[in-house]
């Protein structure tokens, strides 16, 4: 028997890249406290969150035997240092000049719970930034786009055109990276490309 998939995520991004690759899933909304531990490595942090999201996930399934659950966690790392989501605006302006006209890395953990076990991957990007004004930050904050997200920029929408080079995973740097995705979710016996009406 084929194991229920659900997604224990709030992000619209997740629950869109999963849509994207045909894979059917229940959602499940989780409160967890993203704080990172002293001293915690940029990649241990992100694999630690993706877990414990999918862990307390299948925790709260009452038919959690029969039960796949997918959690996930996006951080940016500029300099060794984490960069969560903005808490304000004053927040996110620093971040957005200080990753312009530089490199970072965008880890992206997921992981799966059920059947006993749980399975995690970290997916390393590294993007580049032209260098950009305050005013320009100024702009972007005002777009309403930044609050939300790690590193308090989407690749997807409006930042695109502060993007000048990525290397690998573009669908990690939304929030899932979905070859490592697909390939763990084939451990658990899910497949891709699922006609919609399954
Ligand atoms: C860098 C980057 C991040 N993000 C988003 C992906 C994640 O939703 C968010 C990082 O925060 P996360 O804590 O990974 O995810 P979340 O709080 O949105 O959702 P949940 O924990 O419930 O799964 O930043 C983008 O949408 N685009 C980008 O380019």
């Amino acid at each position: 028997m084929v194991a229920t998939l659900y997604l224990a995520s709030g992000s619209p991004r997740r629950r869109e890249l999963l849509t994207q690759i045909g894979v059917p899933f229940a959602p499940l909304a989780l409160a967890i406290d993203e704080t990172p531990a002293p001293d915690e490595a940029p990649a241990a942090y992100v694999e630690r969150l993706a877990r414990d999201k999918a862990s307390a996930g299948l925790a709260r399934l009452a038919d959690a035997g029969q039960a796949v659950v997918l959690g996930a966690d996006t951080t940016v790392v500029l300099d060794g240092r984490i960069l969560g989501k903005p808490g304000n605006r004053a927040e996110a302006l620093a971040m957005l000049q200080a990753l312009g006209g530089r490199e970072h890395e965008v880890l992206t953990a997921v992981a799966l719970a059920g059947a006993g076990r749980c399975m995690a991957r970290v997916v390393r990007s590294r993007v580049a930034f032209r260098p950009l004004d305050a005013a320009e930050a100024e702009a972007y904050w005002a777009t309403g786009e930044p609050l939300d997200k790690a590193g308090g920029y989407a690749i997807q929408g409006f930042a695109a055109v502060f993007v000048s080079h990525l290397e690998g995973s573009y669908s990690a740097v939304v929030g899932l990276p979905l070859c490592e995705t697909a390939q763990l979710l084939a451990e658990f016996g899910i497949s891709c490309w699922q006609p919609q009406s399954q």
